[in-house]
């Protein structure tokens, strides 16, 4: 099937190549593609890591880090829609919304960290406003990057998607204020005409150490 010819020139095909592989391979969506390419590209998961996935329904991203940090780690994902349970009870899941006021309380209530990485593919609801979905996205990753700071282990690593546009550099340089190397994926299954892009920050900079009080 032929798609609408995208701003790109490539088609979009809704049942495209990654969808059916998807389907047949039981994953609960193609975007599980994209963490897996990650992954592979930067293996920065080892078995027994804690990972925090932002923005995870329906859940194929969980699928795959669940299989990357297997039984003795755990997968914490969350997003504003519900995410069918998953069978490893070292998944947990919950329906929050990152944006909001007492967000950083129910993550804390659910699990409160460390984390070995910080994973966000978090995408607003797109207004067709190409500005206003760009800083809408912008705002999703920078809170993943407040996270990623304030809740990763020295040595974590950060991954986030962003739209491409406005203030994309200088959120680059916030990343790369945190950590060591700064690397910018856009993975296989990224349809033709998607803007998006993974920034992916390696080994977080260990915080300054305090101040010596004074005797
Ligand atoms: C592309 S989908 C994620 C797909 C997922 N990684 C997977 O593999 O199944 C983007 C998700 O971001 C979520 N999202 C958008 N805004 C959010 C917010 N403020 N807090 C939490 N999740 C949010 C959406 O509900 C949506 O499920």
């Amino acid at each position: 099937m032929v798609g609408t010819p995208s701003a790109m020139g490539k088609p979009y095909r809704p049942k495209d190549h990654y969808f059916k592989k998807a389907k047949q391979e039981g994953l609960r969506a193609r975007s599980a593609f994209k963490v897996d390419e990650i992954l592979k590209r930067y293996p920065f998961l080892k078995k027994g890591a804690t990972v925090l996935d932002l923005g995870a329904a329906p859940g194929g991203f969980l699928q795959i880090l669940a299989d990357a940090v297997g039984p003795n780690g755990r997968v914490i994902g969350v997003d504003i829609v519900a995410i069918r349970p998953f069978s490893q009870p070292y998944v947990k899941t919950a329906v929050l919304d990152v944006l909001a006021d007492d967000f950083d309380a129910k993550l804390s209530a659910l699990y409160d960290g460390p984390y070995d990485a910080v994973i966000s593919d978090m995408a607003p609801k797109t207004s067709g406003i190409r500005t206003t979905d760009e800083a809408r996205s912008l705002r999703l990753a920078r809170k993943a990057l407040e996270l990623a700071l304030t809740r990763g282990r020295p040595g974590s690593a950060f991954v986030a998607k962003l739209f491409m546009g406005g203030e994309f550099e200088e959120f680059r340089d916030e990343v790369r204020a945190g950590f060591e190397e700064v690397k910018l994926v856009r993975p296989e299954a990224t349809r033709g005409a998607s803007m998006e892009v993974y920034v992916v920050g390696l080994r977080r900079k260990a915080p300054p150490a305090p101040a010596p009080v004074a005797p």
